[in-house]
């Protein structure tokens, strides 16, 4: 039977250079269709978190499994074949490009033309502002529309989980809300997520499963409403005493 567990990893430490380590021991589990969120302070090793799940830095030791296969060191473009995608910090679209020509740079692994058409299909559904702005320069959108134009090109590969790292960055509380909605429709259209949030109680949220991350550890996960109620979170992370 297939498991549910999609993306693990298991004890891992990373570090960049010869710097201290900053992450630590880390294990996460991301199930099929769920959301898991990262959160904690700055500087405490989210986007190190992901950017070992997607292969852009090799950890020390420890491991990184895909529906329970070993894919620890292998590069992101390999990893991007086997289903997953990961949307980085900040904007990416190429501004002078139009939106179709930034989605189709996402399938650039997928070599049927059918496959994507009928994947454009699906982004241009799933994200609607996408498929009314298709040729328009992408530079022209705002912020939280690029941002969908960053979803509806890591989905043209059709991963089977993304990371987003800070998706709200940046952008107001309204075009948040969208984007936290539409983080919600890819999880319903069967793509896991793991988020990274400086946005700490929107992301819970949203969430199914929450991870505090604190000295390069998981300090405290359980289900993110769960999370939005204990006390501990209140006082470091959401605003005040949880009540
Ligand atoms: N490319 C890099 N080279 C050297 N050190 C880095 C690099 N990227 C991150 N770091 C360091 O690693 C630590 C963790 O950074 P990371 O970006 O993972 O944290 P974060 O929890 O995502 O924080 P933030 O919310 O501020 O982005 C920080 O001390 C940071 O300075």
């Amino acid at each position: 039977m297939e498991s549910d567990l999609l993306l693990e990893l298991k004890d891992v430490e990373a570090g960049y250079g010869k710097a201290a380590l900053v992450l630590r021991g880390l294990s996460i589990e991301v199930a099929r269709s769920s959301i898991v969120c990262l959160v904690g302070p700055n500087g405490a090793g989210k986007s190190t978190v992901l950017k070992v799940a997607s292969g852009l830095l090799r950890p020390r030791s420890g491991q990184v499994l895909l529906n329970g296969e070993d894919i620890t060191g292998r590069s992101p473009q390999d990893l991007l074949r086997q289903g997953l995608a990961h949307v980085l910090q900040g904007h990416s679209v190429f501004r002078e490009m139009t939106v179709a020509e930034n989605v189709r740079l996402g399938g650039y692994t997928v070599r049927d033309q059918a496959t994507i058409s009928e994947r454009i299909g699906l982004v241009q559904d799933l994200f609607p502002v996408v498929g009314e702005r298709w040729d328009a320069m992408a530079g022209l959108l705002s912020g939280g529309q690029q941002k969908q134009v960053e979803f509806a090109r890591a989905l043209i590969a059709s991963p089977q989980v993304i990371l987003l790292d800070e998706p709200s960055m940046g952008l107001d509380p309204k075009t948040t809300a969208t984007v936290f909605e539409q983080i919600v429709r890819m999880r319903d259209a069967g793509v896991a997520v793991l988020l990274v949030e400086q946005n700490a109680r929107r992301a819970l949220e949203t969430a199914d499963v929450g991870c505090v991350l604190d000295l390069g550890r998981v300090h405290i996960s359980g289900p993110a409403t769960d999370l939005l109620g204990d006390s501990r979170l209140g006082d470091l992370y959401l605003g005040g005493r949880a009540r």
